[in-house]
């Protein structure tokens, strides 16, 4: 059970404590903050706001941390990792039962976020192992006017404190796809949770507790982003921002220093169904691709372009009646939604999808371009040839053929186009976006030509 057995430590009183140089703590703001079960609308859990005196004092302690970490083998971070991971999944019960009551996931969906998880750290410590395992010679007489007598080493090196901020509806998940990245690259890592999540956060930062890493490398500091958040993003310490979330993420790009930044955004992933597509596959991908976790994924599609023959309706049809207890609305379809209404282009993060009508391949290809994001897109067809040149055209980070977007596998490219986002996720691109080129050059006195 949550905040019990291991996770004992976690829980002070009613209220969960943050994590700080190794240990849990109590901030000394004694304020809390109300994590609101979604289901019951009742207060589940409390967290600590953290102060601004107590964010100072992590950076400064992840600063020091980071130095010696930056010098510890490979093979023994990428240990402590794999450590970390079975950890992780043992404990998935507990972990999922947070999920459950924090964020409203289902069950077995919350169940599979933490596995998910547990294998994501394993295979970026494996991945990590080899792509940082190795760097590049480069001779210099392979630019003109040159002779071979320098010879240039570059490596990867670490960026320094990673700061990681993950969005409510994926708090474990896309929380460690920015830890492991971080950590075995050599950096340090401060979470700032989604408030929304923020408990089972903090029982998988414990599992990184209970594998033993060093005290201040990673530390997990809660309170509500629009008290902290900007606090946290603008602070010198901070050498690399990986956030995942709404337009907050566009909002914090124009604030953050001269530091890298890893965004994920929204999306209005849109799916284009041509009229040689499988309908029954269509079907089940759209209402998966729509309405699982009631819509609440990046990913989800957002946006149906059907070819029809010419019908041409006026004013969206509800294909069922719009229907809301609390926080819980009933799946929606709303058909022949017109470009001028706003839920064709905005992303409403629900169990609401509009299906928009298309005489063409170009109009479905027109919209989807015209929109401001660019995460995911899809497109039903039997035709390869005609998939892969809709694919091409779609301006999105992208695109699936014959399968509703989804982000998973998690060593797969994951990146958004325009307000969507910056970089791209994914473990290697990750694990290579957390870390910087050195090269070291050797000067020789005279050019040496290797004779084999
Ligand atoms: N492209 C992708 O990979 C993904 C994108 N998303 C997008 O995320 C959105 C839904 O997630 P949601 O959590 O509501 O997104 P938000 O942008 O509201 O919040 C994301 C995170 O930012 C924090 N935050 C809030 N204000 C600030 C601030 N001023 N400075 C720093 N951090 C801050 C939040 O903390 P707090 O909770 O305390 O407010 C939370 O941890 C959707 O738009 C969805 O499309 C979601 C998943 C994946
Ligand atoms: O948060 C999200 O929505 C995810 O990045 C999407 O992940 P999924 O496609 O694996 O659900």
């Amino acid at each position: 059970m949550a905040g019990t057995g291991v996770f004992a430590d976690v829980l002070d009183g009613e209220v969960y404590k943050y994590y700080a140089d190794g240990e849990w703590r109590a901030s000394a703001s004694g304020k809390t903050v109300a994590i609101v079960n979604p289901t019951t609308r009742q207060t589940q859990y409390r967290v600590q706001a953290c102060t601004q005196e107590e964010v100072n004092k992590v950076m400064d302690a992840a600063k020091v941390a980071q130095k010696s970490w930056a010098r510890t083998p490979l093979w023994k971070r990428a240990e402590l990792l794999h450590k970390a991971a079975a950890i992780l999944k043992e404990h998935k019960t507990p972990i999922a039962e947070c999920l459950v009551k924090e964020i409203a996931k289902p069950a077995k969906d919350a169940v599979s976020e933490v596995v998910r998880s547990g294998d994501l750290v394993s295979y970026t410590a494996e991945e990590g192992v080899r792509i940082l395992g190795e760097g590049k010679l480069l001779v210099s007489d392979s630019f003109p006017g040159n002779e071979r007598n320098k010879y240039c080493l570059s490596s990867k090196v670490p960026l320094g404190v990673v700061l990681a901020i993950p969005p409510f509806n994926y708090p474990v998940n896309l929380a460690v796809s920015k830890i492991g990245p971080a950590l075995i690259a050599g950096n340090s890592l401060v979470l700032k949770p989604p408030t929304q999540g923020a408990v089972a956060a903090l029982h998988m930062v414990h599992c990184f507790h209970l594998a033993g890493f060093p005290k201040g490398l990673i530390s997990c500091v809660t309170g509500k982003g629009s008290e902290i958040g900007d606090f946290l993003t603008m602070h010198p310490g901070v050498n690399c921002i990986s956030f995942t979330g709404g337009d907050t993420g566009i909002a914090i790009s124009k604030k953050a220093g001269m530091v890298p930044l890893q965004m994920e955004l929204g999306g209005k992933d849109a799916c284009i169904v041509l009229e040689d597509a499988d309908l029954d596959l269509v079907a089940a991908n759209v209402v998966k691709g729509g309405f699982s976790y009631s819509g609440q994924r990046c990913t989800a599609v957002k946006v149906v372009l059907i070819m029809e023959a010419d019908a041409k309706e006026k004013g969206a049809t509800f294909c069922q009646e719009y229907r809301r207890e609390g926080n819980l609305i009933w799946p929606l379809l709303l058909d022949h939604v017109r470009p001028d209404m706003r839920i064709a282009w905005e992303e409403p993060f629900g169990p609401v999808l509009p299906v928009i009508r298309i005489n063409s391949v170009e109009e479905g290809i027109h919209h989807c371009n015209a929109s401001n994001f660019g995460l995911q897109g899809c497109v039903f067809t039997r035709d390869i040839n005609k998939a892969i040149m809709i694919s091409d055209a779609m301006e999105s980070g992208t695109v699936q053929i014959n399968s509703a977007p989804a982000r998973g596998p998690d060593h797969f490219p994951f990146q958004g186009l325009k307000d969507s986002g910056i970089g791209s996720q994914g473990i290697t691109n990750s694990i290579n976006m957390m870390t910087k080129v050195k090269s070291t050059v050797i000067n020789l006195p005279s050019p040496s030509y290797t004779m084999g």
